[in-house]
């Protein structure tokens, strides 16, 4: 086996993060170590200031660590990001309004012509199709529904067909319902569309639905307390969350939860 497979995918290694002036420094992330695999959906959750966002941010090459190291697919964060191999969803859809929505989509292409010289992309109005927004490009966004500029952020972050798609939250101003709708929508992207993805939730249903791993994270210093393995079948439709297997992981999460909040309820 070559090193670029046996290296592929996201691999944390005691990564540290302080914020703050000396005396009064408050460390974010203490010694987290973690891999993403390739096609594997890993989900973070935990107390809000656990340092959830840091970590993202960190992989994503946004903020520096202090200590330890991050690589994708067995090159730097910073190599990484200039090849275009690492996508990011905000938890706000960030979409310009003065464009339409397939504008928007094409956006990263017209301000990285160079980064998608020899490399594979995607099409913007495939993407869009593949989203359910195949009837929206020409709209801007002031006329799309939360859910679905939220969907077109995310077929934007797929425009350059990265490795490793990161995501903070991306849901969470939605609604319960349109929430769960996009979940499944995503879901089921990319359980076609396999790619390493770290994502951030407060949602215990949405994580044990996406994932294949939650890792769970105590703050106080922010640091990985336990992963908790999601076994249940693939493809997941929405029918997983009536079964017995899924009711058993939403207890042994909250249950995770409660302990690192110190028995507060979840
Ligand atoms: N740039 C920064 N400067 C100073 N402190 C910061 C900075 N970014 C984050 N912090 C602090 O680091 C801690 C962790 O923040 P972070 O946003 O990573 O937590 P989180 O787990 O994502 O929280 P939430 O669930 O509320 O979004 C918080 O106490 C926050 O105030």
């Amino acid at each position: 086996m070559s090193a670029a497979v046996i290296d592929a995918g996201v691999r944390v290694s005691n990564v540290s993060k302080s914020f703050g002036a000396d005396g009064s420094r408050v460390t974010v992330l203490d010694d987290v170590s973690l891999t993403i695999g390739m096609g594997e959906f890993v989900s973070v959750i935990g107390p809000s200031g656990c340092g959830k966002s840091t970590l993202l941010k960190v992989v994503a090459g946004l903020i520096d660590a202090d200590g330890g190291t991050v690589q994708i697919d067995g090159s730097t964060v910073r190599a990484a990001a200039a090849d275009k191999r690492i996508g990011l969803v905000p938890q706000s859809p960030a979409l310009l309004p003065w464009r339409t929505v397939l504008d928007n989509v094409r956006l990263p292409l017209t301000v990285n012509r160079r980064a998608d010289a020899g490399r594979a992309i995607r099409d913007p109005k495939e993407l869009l199709a593949s989203f359910g927004l195949g009837h929206a490009m020409q709209k801007y966004p002031g006329q799309l529904s939360g859910g679905m500029q939220q969907r077109a952020a995310i077929a934007r972050a797929f425009v350059f067909d990265p490795a490793i798609m990161l995501m903070d939250e991306p849901f969470s101003a939605l609604d319960e319902m349109n929430r769960d709708q996009q979940r499944l929508g995503l879901l089921d992207f990319w359980q076609s569309n396999r790619k390493a993805v770290l994502f951030v939730t407060h949602s215990v249903p949405e994580a044990i639905m996406l994932s294949d791993r939650i890792v769970v994270m105590a703050a106080h210093p922010g640091r990985i307390d336990r992963i908790i393995d999601v076994d249940l079948p693939r493809p997941r439709t929405e029918e997983a969350y009536a079964s017995d297997e899924f009711r058993e992981l939403e207890r042994v999460v909250r249950t995770a939860l409660h302990e690192v909040m110190g028995g507060a309820h979840v």
